[in-house]
């Protein structure tokens, strides 16, 4: 069992043993204020920690807090219910009075003397209890406006009052379909956010308002609920004006058509200038003597009940969330140090901009040796783009193929016909059975002229691979450093540029060569022509069986119809030539493609091993006077990471500290 686990066993004995003495003092209870705290010591130091991380907003790291949120329909009564639990007045009133969160933090205090304060945009405003409305309302302007508009920056009022529950809530704008003279057009869907934000984690209990005096079932307060906690299991259902409408109320709670899985308590708040106490002895005699009110059972009706349900379930959540919030605020404070150390630290001084500038330049060249040398992707596991050799072996095999597949300028139909032909046009004046070398060239450069386009289309093909995979390489390794990433970027692009071209002419000269030249060593030439002459044979039977086709072996099937119209002489001359070609065009093409592997492990070893070097220092220099410090100003989205960084780890750090005791309370149930 993980610590955790063991953990939140001892936290469920003690909610148990909690709940046992709620039941044992709910029986004893006084209806009398003030309520009694029946706080069990472990839990309130929980709740304070879980109030201070309130205060530090650790939300704002995506972290929730165990939280009871109170949510109604306009007017339903919400900030009655909770100044009957405060003991204080709240404003109240037609129209739109809670128009901030309202987080309302009650504290047992053993001092006869109240303290109140409210706590908001960094300040502490100290109040009491005759003028805490006020100070309310007032905070309120400051917070939203003084016309009726809402905000969503939470305002904290601190009660700590003898007798008050130990209880944290968080007060909502009540929910308002028709905006009213001063609000905005969108005022439901300002409140719906901000109560569906408050609402929708699990960590969440709604405590939902309804007045007695409607039908539950048309509560925008439950539809929204519902939205996010559909069986109810997390909402606990208050009904206010129980005195204006008790007729039906029993069977109404009792029904409950809306879900409500915590279960309702019905109340009656203070009605006008009632005193506290006053309204808690009007609840306590209407729910005791009214004909229909006092059928409804007493846990389910009056204050102080509702006061001891949601202390129960306050120590219940808190119980239950405390320990992942502990786990949570580990991770992101580890996650957070891990990332601030992966960015750079600021540089100070030149010698330490030269040698991040080299660090950043010699991480670069050795990924680049790795991926577009060695073959090996490690960096780029699942980024096939970045698989450089395996890329530059495809693109190979593709031009290999589109070689080999380009056309032959002699279609089959017309075998030998072009031979003829160009035996023809270059007679001399000489003995007739001379294979005029001049006939071998013509119809070599017209073959070569046919494919002269797909070796430099494919150098220019692998030079912008290869500047893609260059750039990226580089601006990924000086990411943090927009002034080197622009110069990088230049550099990769201009020596790119250069190299690309060096590569054209160097090809244009080789399909060059290859059309006016034509030589060979290689043995295969001599017998691969020989092995198709002696099908000549073959050529001439199916000549002689006046057969209008036929098949040559290594030749494939050839038309041979109109070529009975030549002497035997031109047709074997015709034919020696288109061997001599068949076989020398083979060693061309198979020259194209290994010339041009070659010279692209070459060209690459270089740009790698040394044009790169030279070309980014020289950009460097040239361009910025040799400021290799200006270069290396960090970027403002990297200062802006930094700085969010920073305030996370300070934030989740005090939080940390915030929560030391509760987890050295966790490690010592571990250890026992
Ligand atoms: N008779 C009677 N009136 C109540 C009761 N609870 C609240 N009221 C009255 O209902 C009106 C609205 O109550 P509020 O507490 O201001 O309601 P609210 O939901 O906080 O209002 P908003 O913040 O504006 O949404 C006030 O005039 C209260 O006095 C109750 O139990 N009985």
């Amino acid at each position: 069992m993980d610590r955790f686990s063991n953990g939140r066993e001892q936290l469920k004995e003690e909610e148990d043993s909690l709940a046992l003495d709620i039941a044992e003092e709910n029986a004893n209870m006084e209806i009398h204020p003030p309520i009694v705290s029946s706080y069990n010591d472990h839990i309130r130091p929980l709740l304070d920690a879980v109030d201070k991380l309130r205060l530090l907003n650790v939300t704002k790291e995506g972290i929730q807090l165990p939280t009871i949120v109170v949510v109604g329909d306009q007017s339903s009564g919400k900030s009655s219910v909770l100044e009957s639990l405060a003991g204080i007045n709240l404003p109240r009133g037609l129209g739109i009075c809670t128009r901030v969160p309202l987080v309302m933090r009650l504290k047992h205090h053993p001092t006869p003397i109240p303290e109140l304060f409210l706590e908001f945009n960094g300040k502490t405003v100290h109040t009491d209890e005759a003028y805490v409305a006020d100070a309310i309302n007032l905070a309120t302007n400051e917070i939203a406006g003084d016309g009726k508009g809402i905000s969503n920056t939470p305002l904290t009022l601190v009660v700590k009052k003898s007798g008050v529950p130990d209880l944290t809530m968080i007060d909502l704008p009540g929910i308002t379909r028709v905006p009213v003279h001063g609000q905005p057009e969108n005022i439901y869907e300002q409140i719906a956010g901000i109560i569906m934000e408050y609402i929708r984690p699990e960590e969440s209990i709604i405590l939902n308002v309804l007045s007695a005096t409607v039908d539950f079932s048309t509560c925008e307060s439950i539809r929204m609920s519902q939205q996010v906690d559909k069986n109810g299991k997390r909402t606990l259902a208050v009904v206010t004006k129980s005195d204006k409408a008790p007729e039906g109320l029993l069977e109404k709670v009792t029904a409950d058509d809306v879900n409500i899985g915590l279960g309702y308590v019905c109340v009656r708040n203070r009605i006008g200038d009632e005193s506290y106490e006053e309204a808690r002895k009007e609840e306590a005699k209407l729910f005791n003597t009214h004909p229909l009110l006092s059928r409804i059972d007493k846990s389910m009706v009056g204050i102080p009940v509702l006061a001891k349900k949601l202390t129960q379930i306050q120590a219940t959540i808190i119980a239950r969330c405390l320990p992942d919030i502990v786990r949570k605020i580990n991770e992101k404070l580890n996650a957070s140090i891990l990332e601030l150390k992966r960015i750079p630290k600021t540089l100070s001084s030149s010698a330490e901009a030269m040698t991040a500038f080299m660090g950043i330049f010699g991480s670069a060249k050795e990924t680049l040796r790795k991926i577009l040398i060695r073959g090996e992707y490690d960096e780029y596991l699942n980024d096939y783009h970045m698989h450089c050799i395996a890329r530059l072996v495809e693109m190979l095999n593709q031009y290999s193929c589109e070689l080999h597949n380009c056309l032959e300028s002699d279609p089959r139909g017309n075998f030998l016909m072009e031979e003829i032909h160009v035996l023809q046009e270059s007679r001399g004046i000489e003995l007739p059975n001379f294979l005029p070398r001049s006939a071998f060239l013509t119809i070599l450069r017209k073959k070569v002229e046919g494919i002269s386009s797909v070796p430099v289309n494919f150098i220019e093909k692998v030079w912008s691979y290869i500047e893609n995979v260059l750039v990226s390489v580089l601006m990924r390794h000086s990411e943090n450093y927009r002034q080197l990433q622009l110069s990088t970027r230049r550099a990769g692009h201009n020596l790119i540029s250069k190299m690309k071209e060096q590569s054209i002419s160097w090809v244009t000269e080789i399909v060059q060569m290859e059309k006016v030249t034509a030589y060979t060593c290689n043995p295969e030439y001599m017998s691969e022509w020989k092995k198709l002459m002696d099908k000549e044979n073959t050529f001439r039977n199916i000549l002689e069986n006046r057969m209008s086709k036929g098949v040559i072996e290594g030749i494939g099937e050839v038309e041979v119809g109109n070529l009975r119209a030549y002497n035997q002489n031109v047709l074997h001359l015709a034919f020696d030539l288109k061997m001599r070609m068949t076989a020398y065009w083979k060693i061309v093409l198979r020259r194209l493609v290994d010339s041009v592997a070659l010279h692209f492990q070459f060209s690459v070893q270089n740009l790698v091993n040394k044009k790169m070097e030279n070309e980014i220092f020289s950009e460097l220099i040239s361009s910025h006077g040799g400021a290799i410090e200006r270069m290396l100003e960090e970027s403002p989205s990297v200062a802006v990471k930094r700085e969010k960084l920073n305030m996370s780890i300070k934030l989740l750090g005090e939080s940390k500290k915030v929560l030391g005791n509760i987890m050295d309370r966790i490690a010592t149930y571990d250890n026992k």
